[in-house]
C-alpha cells in the first residue's frame, strides 16, 4: 500500500545469552500507515522494546523483510538509519532519552536542530505538558514523570513522520497522562503522523485505530471484548 510507512513481514529476532538462544520475535508482521495510531500491548518480556528497536533500525532482524518509507532494509546503510532517526522516526524510550549534560530546553533545541528545524514549538510543548518550570533544569534535577514528559517534548519537537513510543504515560498520574494523547492525535490529524504506541493505558489504547497484542513472538489483533 502506498501509505504504509512501515511494512514488516515475517520478522524474527533472537538473542544469545552465553550458550542459550532465546527467540523473542518469530513471524511478526505489521503495517503502519500514515495517519494511524496502533497500540501494542503485551506482557513484560514479550518483545515490545525489541520490536521498536527493529523498526527504528537500532537492531537488525535475524530474518524477514522490513521496509521503511518504501525502502527495503537491505538497501539502508547505518548512515541512512541514523538520518531517519534524526529526522523522520522518533523513538520514545521508557527511560527517556535526554542528554544528561543539557538542560531540558537545550535538549529540545538540540533535537530540533538535529532534525534540521530552526524554529520549534518546544516552549508550547512544555507548557502543554505542564513542565514549563523544568526548562532550565538538568534531567537529574527533575522527577521521573517530568523526565518522561520532557522526552515526549523532544520527540514531538522533531516533527517526525513515525513515532515509536514505549509506555508514553507509564510514569504519569491520571491527570498528567490525559495531556499526552492530544500530542499524538493532533499530530496524526494535522501532519499525518503514524504512531506505534506500546501502552497499558486502556484509555490511550482505545483511542488508537487498532490494538495489537504481542504474543508468542507475533502481533495479533486484540479482542476488544477482553479487559486490560
Ligand atoms: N540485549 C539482549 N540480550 C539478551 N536478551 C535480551 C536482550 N534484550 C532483550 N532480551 C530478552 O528478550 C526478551 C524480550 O525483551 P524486551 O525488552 O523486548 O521485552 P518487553 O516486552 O519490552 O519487556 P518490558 O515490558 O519488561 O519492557 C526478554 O526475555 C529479554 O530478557
Amino acid at each position: 500500500m502506498d501509505d504504509a510507512l512501515i511494512q514488516a513481514r515475517n520478522l524474527s529476532r533472537s538473542y544469545r545469552n552465553g550458550r542459550e538462544q532465546i527467540t523473542v520475535l518469530h513471524g511478526l508482521s505489521l503495517e503502519l500507515r500514515q495517519g494511524e495510531a496502533v497500540a501494542v500491548i503485551g506482557p513484560s518480556g514479550s518483545g515490545k522494546s525489541t520490536l521498536l528497536n527493529l523498526l527504528n533500525g537500532l537492531i537488525p532482524p535475524d530474518s524477514g523483510e522490513l521496509q521503511v518509507f518504501g525502502r527495503r532494509r537491505s538497501t539502508l546503510t547505518e548512515r541512512d538509519w541514523a538520518e531517519l532517526r534524526r529526522t523522520r522516526i522518533a523513538t520514545l524510550f521508557q527511560d527517556g532519552n535526554l542528554i544528561p549534560t543539557l538542560t531540558v530546553s537545550r535538549n529540545i533545541a538540540f533535537r530540533a536542530g538535529l532534525a534540521g528545524l530552526s524554529q520549534h514549538d518546544g516552549e508550547a510543548l512544555l507548557e502543554h505538558l505542564a513542565i514549563a518550570d523544568t526548562a532550565h533544569r538538568y534531567p537529574d534535577q527533575i522527577s521521573g514523570g517530568q523526565r518522561q514528559r520532557a522526552a515526549l517534548a523532544c520527540a514531538f519537537v522533531m516533527q517526525p513522520d513515525v513515532m515509536l513510543a514505549d509506555e508514553p504515560t507509564g510514569s504519569l498520574d491520571y491527570a498528567t497522562a490525559q495531556r499526552v494523547a492530544p500530542l499524538f492525535f493532533d499530530a496524526i490529524r494535522e501532519r499525518g503522523l503514524a504512531a506505534l504506541i506500546v501502552t497499558h493505558n486502556p484509555e490511550l489504547a482505545r483511542r488508537c485505530d487498532r490494538i495489537l497484542e504481542l504474543r508468542q513472538g507475533a502481533l495479533r489483533p486484540w479482542d476488544s471484548a477482553r479487559s486490560f
